[in-house]
């Protein structure tokens, strides 16, 4: 029987989630045995600085990525949201499986929901896309950077004087944390989720067929569809994590995408966002991508980036 090798970084979530889809596959009747490789990535040891300010995407991934060129690694499992919008060459996303909660999670340390918190009130994220939306509808809140693992993060809002922090729904709910602890989930009218959010991307070699072959069992094509969308989206934008963006998704039974789109300055005090719908999940990706660009978007992102470089 073949061996998968199955890179992993080291943080509980990517171990959850690795463990969950070598799970999936077992139950869908896949010939293999796997062995789960522990990989370090750069995301994971640059913990003092903002990612935005060392090149963003991509680091969670990069090391990850060259073992399965090396043919150390076969296969992994990556946070969709952590995947840049265009993939080595040689390497391919073999599978899409289910997407999970694909919202925001407010967790406030007395309870308080979005709209109640106090003025002035300390939001901890480190991401430009859930501050600039946050301080678009409270810009008397302040938001303060907070790095680190899902664990913690959730430590320093404890321990130090975040009155609340933001994180992702899907990390919480596959670590089985979600029920306790959540205050308020954000829906889209609020804090439209970053590109992939909530999705998993099973990354192989583009020549392995038969681990493809395999792999095509779980995927599912409505969230594959959502996530094609969402991700032209980005690569056309290319924002990379240094601008905010986001980009959320939902297939329709009638067989067409809608896609919200929003690019934001940091500050939250410009917006533009865009709903486009249809059949074809790249076209529709690309349109969402004009129209923003038209509206000034695409200026807010050289503008921004020009500020970033200086
Ligand atoms: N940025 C890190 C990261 N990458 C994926 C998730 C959560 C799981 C997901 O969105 O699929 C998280 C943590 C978070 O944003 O709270």
């Amino acid at each position: 029987m073949r061996k998968i090798i199955v890179g992993s970084r080291r943080s509980k979530l990517a171990i959850t989630q690795t463990n969950w889809v070598i799970d999936q596959l077992k139950g869908l009747g896949v010939p293999y045995e796997f062995e789960v490789k522990e990989i370090v990535t750069k995301g994971d040891q640059i913990l003092d600085v903002t990612l935005s300010k060392v090149g963003g995407k991509g680091l969670f991934v990069k090391e990850i990525e060259q073992a399965m060129l090396d043919k150390e690694i076969d296969m992994a499992v990556h946070s969709m949201k952590d995947m840049p919008a265009v993939l080595p060459p040689g390497l391919t996303i073999g599978c899409i499986p289910p997407r999970e909660d694909h919202r925001d999670a407010l967790i406030s340390k007395n309870h308080e929901t979005l709209s109640e918190l106090k003025p002035g009130s300390i939001i901890g994220t480190s991401s430009l896309r859930r501050g600039a939306q946050i301080l678009a509808r409270r810009p008397d809140l302040e938001i303060k950077w907070i790095r680190g693992n899902i664990d913690t993060r959730l430590n320093k809002l404890k321990t130090e004087d975040y009155d609340a922090i933001i994180l992702a729904a899907a990390g919480l709910s596959r670590m089985g944390w979600e029920q306790d602890i959540v205050t308020e989930f954000l829906d889209e009218d609020i804090c439209i989720p970053a590109v992939g959010q909530g999705a998993l991307s099973i990354e192989c070699r583009e020549d392995d067929k038969e681990l493809l072959a395999e792999l095509a069992k779980l995927t599912c094509e409505k969230t594959k569809r959502t996530v094609e969308a969402e991700r032209a989206f980005l690569d056309k934008m290319e924002g990379g994590c240094q601008v905010p963006i986001a980009g959320f998704a939902v297939a329709k039974d009638n067989g067409s995408v809608s896609l919200t789109a929003l690019v934001a300055a940091p500050d939250g005090k410009v917006i533009y966002k865009e709903m486009v719908e249809g059949a074809d999940p790249e076209a529709v990706g690309h349109a969402a991508a004009k129209q923003i660009s038209e509206m000034g978007g695409k200026e807010l992102i050289d503008r921004v980036k020009e500020e970033l470089d200086q």
